[in-house]
């Protein structure tokens, strides 16, 4: 795949440096000119431009992340959905993501605790305007300069009343994602509770080296109940509903939400009993050539996380992502 051209100049932004590549678009450093605060600005491949699903979810990035004004989420600053000048342009996060993280060190508890906290957070914000987030992973989770955490990556993301495809990464997709069925919020807390448990011991509960064979571990294999020293009880067993088989066993993201507050000693957010102001009406439409509720008769999977080290390898990865 080659990339956009790269002037110096983009949608009135200048470019600084490079600061890396994913499946669909660069990513650059950049500054409006006199500009405070540089940003990180997302520039489709004309790849993704030229291929419908991948334009509507880039299109679907873009507008969702304008919508949301949440700090716990990874809220867009300016963008053009659409044609060849589309872009997205969004915080810098100093940190990256979190899977590059964890590929470098082993969070300790209180950091997962902290890491995952926010991201119930930005989760709970997202349920609360009924939107499901549908693509939950390290990959998609981005760290400031202090360690705090937000979710990004609104390309799959769809509001309930307005419908959506069923996408997901495979090493993080809940069963009914699998079969292919569009549930809703207790999917993302699916994903979440993996991705907690994944952080929490240091191992992915469901580990295997095709699509194929990571179905069928979602499907029928039970991780190890979770025992990490220093993570409350209640919020142990919250993560292991979080990862039930049926959807209707699971808590909800204000359940997990407020299980991590507690468990960091944290009061709860005024925010709560507020009206919701963090978001503008939802779209009329997901994407442009979006039919208001269309699901996928197999599940779409989004590009997934580079295999850990402690992974087996097969010859063949399916989830090889580009990097710089
Ligand atoms: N806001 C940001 N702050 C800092 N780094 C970022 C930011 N957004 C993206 N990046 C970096 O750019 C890389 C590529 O971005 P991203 O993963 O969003 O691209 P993508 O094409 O949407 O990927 P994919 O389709 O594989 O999810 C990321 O892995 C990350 O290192």
């Amino acid at each position: 795949m080659t990339q956009s051209p790269t002037p110096h100049m983009m949608n009135g932004y200048q470019l600084l440096s490079l600061i890396g590549r994913g499946n669909t678009a660069t990513v650059f450093l950049a500054q409006k000119p006199g500009g405070a605060q540089p940003v990180a600005l997302k520039v489709p491949f004309t790849e993704t431009l030229a291929h419908q699903e991948s334009a509507e979810r880039f299109a679907n990035e873009v507008r969702l992340s304008l919508q949301f004004r949440h700090p716990r989420l990874v809220g867009g600053l300016a963008g053009t959905p659409f044609g060849s000048s589309a872009y997205l342009a969004m915080p810098h996060y100093p940190g990256g993501p979190l899977d590059e993280l964890m590929d470098r060190q082993r969070l300790t508890v209180p950091q997962a605790i902290q890491v995952l906290s926010d991201v119930a957070a930005g989760m709970e914000e997202l349920h609360r305007h009924e939107a499901v987030h549908q693509d939950i992973k390290p990959q998609n989770v981005y760290l400031d300069a202090q360690g705090r955490a937000s979710l990004g990556d609104f390309g799959s993301t769809y509001f309930v009343s307005l419908g959506g495809k069923v996408a997901g990464s495979p090493f993080y997709m809940a069963p009914e994602c699998y079969r292919g069925e569009l549930v809703g919020p207790p999917s993302d807390i699916y994903s979440f509770s993996v991705m907690a448990y994944e952080l929490l011991t240091g191992e992915r509960p469901h580990v295997g080296d095709s699509y194929d064979s990571l179905m069928i571990s979602h499907l029928t294999h039970f991780p190890p109940p979770l025992h990490v020293e220093a993570v409350p009880r209640t919020l142990q067993r919250l993560l292991e509903q979080g990862q039930a088989k049926r959807h209707e066993a699971r808590p909800t993201a204000a359940q997990l939400a407020r299980a991590f507050r507690s468990a960091l000693g944290e009061p709860e957010p005024e925010a709560e009993t507020a009206p919701a102001p963090a978001c503008s009406a939802p779209p009329s439409r997901l994407g442009r050539h979006a039919p208001a509720a269309p699901v996928a008769a197999v599940p779409v999977p989004a590009a997934a996380p580079a295999a850990r080290a402690a992974e087996p390898r097969a010859s063949w990865n399916p989830f090889k992502r580009r990097k710089s």
